[in-house]
């Protein structure tokens, strides 16, 4: 499945400065304009980015992000919905076999996105065409005419809607082309009107949308500290056993005895997963692939670590590092150790510098040292947003 963002960028924020030298998507915020942060919280998790807006500016500010994920930006229209609709031209004369099958929208003023939120919205399109996160109206709602209150407005069922918006491209192409001129405020707005069903997914109060100049305080105050750090720790005994290789941290270590178990028993993945999810607070492995299920038997343990990774990944987290430790007498594991390195690195997609294999002795006492299996045990540092 092909995932596309168009991110709009062109309009000139008029909420948040009445002079608007500089629109509110492009000031500084931390350190780096505000647009940049969003198309960066994007990255991993789209196959395009297409910036619509001013293309000198917007090609400057995101230089440095250095990703050929991003197209070359374009110039966006008057109103929001014309800005959008040429994002969705610009997908549409890819090449058909290039074009996407998801299109997310998100409004380049809103900096603060969570990886959790961008995959509430993706998960949804598995079962519906459009999906928007939003939260619901908590307070009491009023209208007012000259600061004298009309009416008391039922916020039952009412919603605050938020992006990033998320539609199959080739329905939601159609419903933009039919709409060109109307000025709705948002994509989903577009689907609705036509019938098409919308889902709705949680969505989160600190994706605020730059609009009025108090949000920037709120979003340097929420932004400024938010990753913090998380350890984990796992510990897996296999029992040796005959006539079944041996695989430890993702390679096959030569060994006359392989390990017993209902995967394919590799002790040093198992670990490492179980450190993980520990250090996410997800459980452990028997949670997510539990041993009393078939179709994890004999299963290859290199799937676990790839969705731990993916766990960490979804969270928004970072792994730090990785310091593992095989407990045997043999086999010799310092001519495999380069080998695990590297298949473990790959496996969670982070670098090998990153990764410590170890493996020490019990100098022939207990059940390791009387050569009966393999112990491994495996600690991890991860950060996670607050
Ligand atoms: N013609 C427009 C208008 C808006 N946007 C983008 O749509 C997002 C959300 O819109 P909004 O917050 O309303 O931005 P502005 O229109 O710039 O704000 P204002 O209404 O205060 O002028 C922003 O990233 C904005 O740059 C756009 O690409 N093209
Ligand atoms: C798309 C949007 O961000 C969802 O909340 C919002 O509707 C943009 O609307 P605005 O009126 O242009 O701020």
């Amino acid at each position: 499945m092909r995932i596309a963002l168009i991110i709009p960028a062109a309009g000139v924020g008029k909420r948040f400065s009445k002079d608007g030298v500089v629109p509110k998507q492009y000031i500084q915020l931390l350190g780096h304009p505000v647009i940049y942060h969003a198309v960066k919280a994007f990255l991993p998790h789209v196959d395009y980015i297409q910036p619509v807006g001013d293309p000198d500016t917007l090609n400057f500010i995101l230089l440095p992000l250095d990703s050929k994920k991003i197209l070359s930006p374009i110039h966006g229209g008057k109103e929001r919905q014309d800005s959008v609709r040429a994002g969705l031209e610009a997908l549409s004369s890819l090449p058909e076999d290039q074009q996407p099958d998801i299109v997310l929208v998100h409004d380049g003023a809103r900096p603060n996105i969570s990886a959790e939120i961008i995959h509430r919205v993706v998960d949804a399109l598995k079962d519906y065409p459009a999906a928007i996160p939003a939260i619901p109206v908590a307070e009491t709602l009023k209208r007012n005419k000259d600061n004298i209150i009309e009416e008391t407005v039922s916020r039952d069922g009412l919603f605050r809607a938020q992006t990033p918006q998320g539609f199959h491209f080739k329905p939601f192409l159609e419903v933009h082309r039919k709409a060109a001129g109307s000025s709705a405020t948002d994509d989903a707005a577009l689907f609705e009107d036509v019938g098409l069903k919308v889902a709705l997914v949680q969505g989160d109060e600190n994706n605020i949308k730059l609009t009025y100049q108090e949000d920037l305080k709120r979003l340097e105050c929420l932004m400024s500290n938010v990753m913090l750090p998380r350890i984990g720790s796992g510990f897996d005994v296999h029992a040796f056993e005959k006539d079944r290789p041996l695989y430890l941290c993702g390679i096959e270590v030569p060994h006359e005895l392989g390990l017993a178990g209902h995967s394919d028993a590799d002790v040093g993945l198992h670990a490492l997963c179980d450190a993980i999810y520990g250090a996410l607070a997800e459980g452990d492995i028997g949670a997510h692939f539990p041993p009393s299920d078939n179709q994890w038997k004999n299963a290859d343990s290199k799937q676990f670590l790839i969705h731990a990774g993916e766990r960490v990944r979804r969270r928004g987290g970072k792994i730090i590092n990785i310091d593992l430790t095989l407990i045997c007498e043999r086999p010799k594991m310092r001519p495999h150790i380069e080998q695990m390195r590297e298949k473990i690195a790959g496996l969670l997609q982070i670098d090998v510098a990153r990764v410590s294999v170890k493996a020490t002795t019990t100098e022939k006492l207990g059940f390791t040292g009387r050569e009966e299996g393999i112990a491994c045990q495996a600690m991890t540092s991860i950060l996670l947003p607050e």
